[in-house]
């Protein structure tokens, strides 16, 4: 299975490579599209009566005029419903003129109790929000509750974002073709797409090579190489030493979810670094996570010209005031030979918002390895600037907060981006809502900088950790907390190895 994920104006690209490379043409590719849909729409809906198909006048709506052809070559009872003719000369025009079902108009479009409807409306080509007959025909849809199986994507939503500017079908099946676009796996959009079908056109993979696309959906199948296994040979401090910053006496939790994490994420080490104050509520918690005082940068340092771990996690159960961007910065200042990346999380993310300009010019310079863990609030408040442009998706914020603070963001949400600053993304597929309680960012904290601990490289070890982070929740299912994910990565982690 093939992981890019392409936009409109990539796949358009790899569709123009497609045809030139030949020997298929534009109409041969609709027809092998239009193919896909027909046989999904007879496989899985064999006795939906009647099929109506609505077209649109681009060659989404092209692939739907393929589709009423089949059915009907196929004997089944189909109408089919259009906005307009499609531009004459275009493949959609062909697809048209080989149709034999009589064409009504959209606004003739009615729902029966026992149809199926396929939506060839609007696919990549999406440029403005639903309106008109358009948004009268998803309305009597949703209101007849009939089923519907999207062609390439829900018509209205946008394959670019997974936005939906105005209103769009809710699909059962979407069939899209030669890879998924990020509007997939984006929200709303991905809620709007149903179970998502891939059907080859024969799109070449080296076509979509040279599209240049640098994102991919979230699978082990291309990490899993660089997933970590212990040598023969290793020791605990050889197997990867974190080190995680406690917040005070009234706040411990949330570093010792993110220590048990990065222990069972297979950290050989891990030292939960604590307030003096915060000492005697750690060690009543702690067993096999080290303990050790830490009351500011001297302490720090010293832990880290003793003990060199690989990774430090600043952030959770911190708070937002400034001292603790400050610290954060006075860290990754000293870092050069004592640690080599650093996890920031949470309130880190926050409190770095306070001295924001500092922030971005330190990594401007060399520095450890980072980490940037924001879910969508923490993620305004250190790039505000960035996402306070609506223009752009989840995915383009994603990337251009990773390039401004030359860091791995990993944008937190049910659909959580990983972004590289050299241009790499991933969008993840398998989150759960279960992951919404609290304490679950901090556990992937942890297992962000075990990982990277252990020698994964960040965008990697990022990528990884939201994947395994998402599967121990759903493999331990409803009821979860967050104290139970780091038990149930264990089942992950064995499942990943060897
Ligand atoms: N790439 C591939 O591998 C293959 C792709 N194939 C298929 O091609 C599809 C892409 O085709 P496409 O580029 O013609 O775009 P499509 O979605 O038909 O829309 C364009 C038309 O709709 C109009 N329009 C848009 N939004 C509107 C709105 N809200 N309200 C009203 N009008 C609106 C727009 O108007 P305009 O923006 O020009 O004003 C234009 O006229 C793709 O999704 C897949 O199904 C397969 O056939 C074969 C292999
Ligand atoms: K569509």
């Amino acid at each position: 299975m093939a992981f890019e994920l392409l936009t409109p104006d990539e796949m358009a690209e790899a569709d123009r490579l497609t045809i030139g490379a030949g020997p298929v043409d534009g109409v041969g590719l609709m027809r092998r599209a239009g193919g896909a849909i027909a046989d999904v729409v007879l496989s899985r809906f064999p006795s939906a009566h009647p099929v109506h198909v609505l077209c649109g006048p681009g060659n989404n709506g092209g692939d739907g005029y393929v589709v009423a052809r089949l059915l009907r070559e196929s004997g089944g009872a189909v109408r089919l419903f259009a906005t307009s003719a499609p531009r004459a000369g275009s493949d959609a025009a062909l697809a048209a003129a080989e149709c034999p079902v009589a064409v009504e108009p959209l606004s003739a479009f009615a729902p029966e109790t026992g149809s199926l409807v396929v939506d060839a409306l609007y696919g990549a080509g999406l440029s403005k929000p639903l309106a008109g007959d358009v948004l009268a025909a998803v309305a009597r849809t949703a209101e007849a509750g009939v089923p519907v199986v999207a062609v390439d994507l829900p018509s209205g939503v946008s394959g670019r974002s997974g936005e939906v500017p105005g209103g769009a079908f809710k699909a059962v099946i979407t069939v899209t073709f030669a890879r998924k676009k990020p509007g997939h796996l984006l929200f709303p959009g991905r809620a709007h797409c149903g179970e998502i079908i891939v059907a080859d056109i024969g799109i070449s993979d080296a076509a979509v090579a040279a599209t240049g696309a640098r994102c991919r959906e979230n699978d082990p199948a291309w990490w899993r190489a660089l997933f970590p296994s212990p040598a023969k040979d290793a020791h605990k401090y050889s197997r990867g030493h974190v080190g995680v910053f406690s917040g005070g006496i009234a706040a411990t939790g949330a570093a010792r979810l993110s220590a048990m994490a990065a222990a069972r994420a297979g950290a050989g080490a891990v030292t939960v670094l604590s307030p003096g104050a915060a000492l005697a509520a750690n060690a009543a918690h702690l067993t096999s996570i080290i303990l050790r005082r830490c009351d500011g940068l001297e302490d720090a340092i010293a832990f880290l010209d003793e003990r060199k771990p690989a990774v430090l996690v600043h952030g959770p159960g911190l708070s937002p005031e400034p001292e603790v961007g400050r610290f954060a910065l006075e860290l990754m200042g000293h870092a050069s030979g004592r640690f080599g990346a650093l996890v920031l999380d949470a309130d880190g993310i926050t409190s770095m918002a306070r001295q924001r300009a500092a922030f971005f010019e330190a990594r401007r310079r060399s520095g450890p390895a980072l980490v940037l863990t924001p879910h969508h609030g923490e993620f305004g408040r250190l790039f505000s600037d960035i996402a306070a442009d609506t223009s752009l998706s989840k995915l383009e914020r994603a990337l251009a907060a990773a390039a401004k603070a030359n860091a791995v963001i990993v944008y937190k949400g049910p659909d959580t981006v990983i972004a590289a600053p050299d241009g790499r993304a991933a969008i993840n597929s398998n989150g759960t809502p279960l992951l919404a309680t609290a304490g679950s960012g901090d556990v992937l904290s942890g297992i962000v900088a075990a990982l990277m601990a252990q020698s994964m490289p960040p965008f990697e070890a990022a990528c990884a950790a939201v994947w395994m982070h998402a599967e121990a929740a759903r493999r331990f299912g409803p009821g979860l907390i967050a104290e139970d994910l780091p038990l149930a990565l264990r089942e992950v982690v064995a499942g990943l190895s060897g």
